[in-house]
């Protein structure tokens, strides 16, 4: 049987003006799958997660997400998923115990599963000298690490990951991504955009936008072998310079 498709789109768009950000893409992330969301800087990952994530209308196109119409239930989206990008994830001036409780309480943890949650966290990644710490005195990796879990305390049906590991050193970033799997094998899908080609391969799956169009799909194996490629920079690099000739217009 077919794994349940947890996310849906179908010429999917957003115009600003006369501009297609995001021109009618369609795919579908399946329950408990990794999703690579890859594409240059400007080819419309960050539009199309605005609308995947009940934060932007979209112009035209259909899609649901966990069941949830794009149009109508934008609200209930955002209960059942978790967001998290380096740009934005917790607060700098507030301590690691502050943020859960923050947080949670924005998910709409009752108290006690928050404390327990919470707890439980602060054990797992072993950050019990840290607790009471501001954010800031925090290192990055550790920081992404915290915000992954935090995005995770209400154990989303889907986790959007922006660019999570941009800026950390190798090994954090491989442990980022355990931390991931982990997640993927208890059954939270993940949705995760990233520029480095090493963790497209540990993806499922992978899309790549270019110019606000889904020029790429499939596994990495699958894109290698369509693109005559020996790895996934060479994948990306034919498609994003447009030098692939099955580029369509
Ligand atoms: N609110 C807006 N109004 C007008 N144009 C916009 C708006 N938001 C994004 N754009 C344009 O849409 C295009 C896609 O932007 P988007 O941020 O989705 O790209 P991206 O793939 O996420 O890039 P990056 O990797 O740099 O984050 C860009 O040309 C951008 O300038």
């Amino acid at each position: 049987m077919e794994a349940e498709k947890i996310i849906e789109t179908k010429d999917l768009t957003k115009k600003f003006g006369d501009f297609a950000a995001v021109n009618k893409i369609s795919f579908d992330v399946k329950k408990g799958e990794i999703f690579g969301f890859l594409g240059a800087n400007g080819a419309g990952k960050s539009t199309a997660m605005k609308m995947l994530t009940g934060l932007l209308t979209p112009t035209s196109g259909d899609a649901q997400v966990a069941g949830l119409n794009l149009y109508t239930q934008q609200e209930e989206i955002k209960k059942v998923i978790g967001y998290m990008s380096q740009k934005f994830s917790l607060y700098d001036d507030l301590s690691l115990q502050e943020n859960i409780r923050f947080f949670g309480g924005i998910y709409g943890l009752p108290p006690k599963v928050l404390q327990e949650r919470g707890d439980q966290m602060i054990d797992r990644l072993k950050l019990t000298d840290v607790k009471n710490k501001l954010l800031r005195e925090v290192p990055l990796g550790w920081k992404q690490k915290i915000a992954f879990s935090v995005a995770t305390l209400h154990q989303p049906k889907i986790v959007f990951l922006d660019e999570p590991t941009g800026g950390v050193d190798p090994i954090t970033r491989r442990q980022f991504w355990e931390m991931i799997y982990e997640a993927s094998d208890n059954g939270t899908t993940v949705f995760v955009t990233t520029h480095y080609m090493d963790e497209a391969e540990y993806c499922d799956r992978i899309s790549i936008m270019v110019q606000g169009r889904i020029e790429g799909y499939g596994s990495t194996k699958e894109l290698k072998s369509e693109f005559k490629s020996q790895n996934m920079d060479e994948v990306f690099i034919k498609l994003a310079r447009g030098e692939n000739y099955k580029l369509k217009s």
